[in-house]
C-alpha cells in the first residue's frame, strides 16, 4: 500500500480529485449563473448513482495496480496525454454550455418552451453535441491520466453508449420544435459523438 504514497500516487491521485471537483463545482455554478438559483437543485451537480459507483470502481483499479504493478502507473506520456483530454474536454464542455446559454438544460425538454432557441453558432458550428463530446473526452481522460487500462475501456464503451442511445431521443424533440431548420443542421455538421450521425 505504500506505493500510493510515492510521488506518482499522490500526484496522480491529487489529479484526478481536482478534475472531478473542478467539474462539478463549475457545473453546479454555471448552471445557477444561466437559469438562476431557483432552479437548480443539487441534481444538477450530475452526480448519478451509476456514475459515482463508476468513479469509485475506477479509484478501486488504481489502488489495486499501483500496489500490485507499480510501474504501470509510471508511464507519465500516457498519464499527460490523459491530462490533456481532461482539459480539452473540460474547455469543450463549458464552452457549449456558455454558448447555448438557457437553450442548455440539464434535461431534456420534450416541450417547446419560448426562450429556447435553436444553437448553431460557436462550438455548435463545428459538432451538434459539444458537451456530450467534452464529457465523453473529459471521462475518458481520467482514467488514461489514472493509467487504467481496463476503466478506460469501461468508460469508453458505456459513455460512448449512453450518449449514442441518448442523441437520437433528444434530436426527436429538436426535429419537432425547429422542423427543418434542425433537419439541416443535422445534415450539415457531424454529432460530435464517434460512430452516431
Ligand atoms: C444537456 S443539454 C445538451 C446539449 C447538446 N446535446 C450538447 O451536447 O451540447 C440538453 C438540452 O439541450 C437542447 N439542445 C441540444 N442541442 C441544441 C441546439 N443545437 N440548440 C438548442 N438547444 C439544443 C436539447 O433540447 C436539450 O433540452
Amino acid at each position: 500500500m505504500t506505493e500510493i504514497f510515492t510521488d506518482t500516487g499522490s500526484r496522480q491521485l491529487t489529479q484526478m480529485f481536482l478534475a472531478i471537483i473542478f467539474f462539478h463545482t463549475s457545473e453546479y455554478i454555471l448552471a445557477r449563473a444561466i437559469h438562476g438559483p431557483s432552479r437548480v437543485t443539487l441534481s444538477s451537480l450530475l452526480i448519478t448513482k451509476h456514475y459515482a459507483f463508476a468513479m469509485l470502481v475506477s479509484i478501486l483499479e488504481y489502488l489495486t495496480e499501483i500496489t500490485l504493478f507499480p510501474s504501470l502507473k509510471q508511464h507519465w506520456w500516457i498519464s499527460n496525454f490523459g491530462l490533456v483530454m481532461i482539459l480539452l474536454g473540460e474547455v469543450l464542455r463549458k464552452t457549449a454550455i456558455i454558448t447555448a446559454g438557457r437553450s442548455f438544460t440539464p434535461l431534456i425538454k420534450i416541450r417547446h418552451e419560448e426562450h429556447h432557441r435553436l444553437v448553431t453558432r460557436g462550438v455548435y458550428r463545428i459538432v451538434r453535441h459539444p458537451s456530450y463530446s467534452g464529457f465523453l473526452v473529459w471521462s475518458v481522460g481520467t482514467q488514461v491520466m489514472l493509467c487504467n487500462p481496463v476503466s478506460a475501456v469501461a468508460f469508453a464503451v458505456v459513455v460512448w453508449k449512453f450518449f449514442a442511445d441518448r442523441i437520437p431521443y433528444e434530436e426527436h424533440y429538436l426535429k419537432q420544435f425547429f422542423g427543418r431548420e434542425y433537419v439541416e443542421y443535422a445534415q450539415r455538421v457531424h454529432s460530435g459523438v464517434p460512430f452516431v450521425n
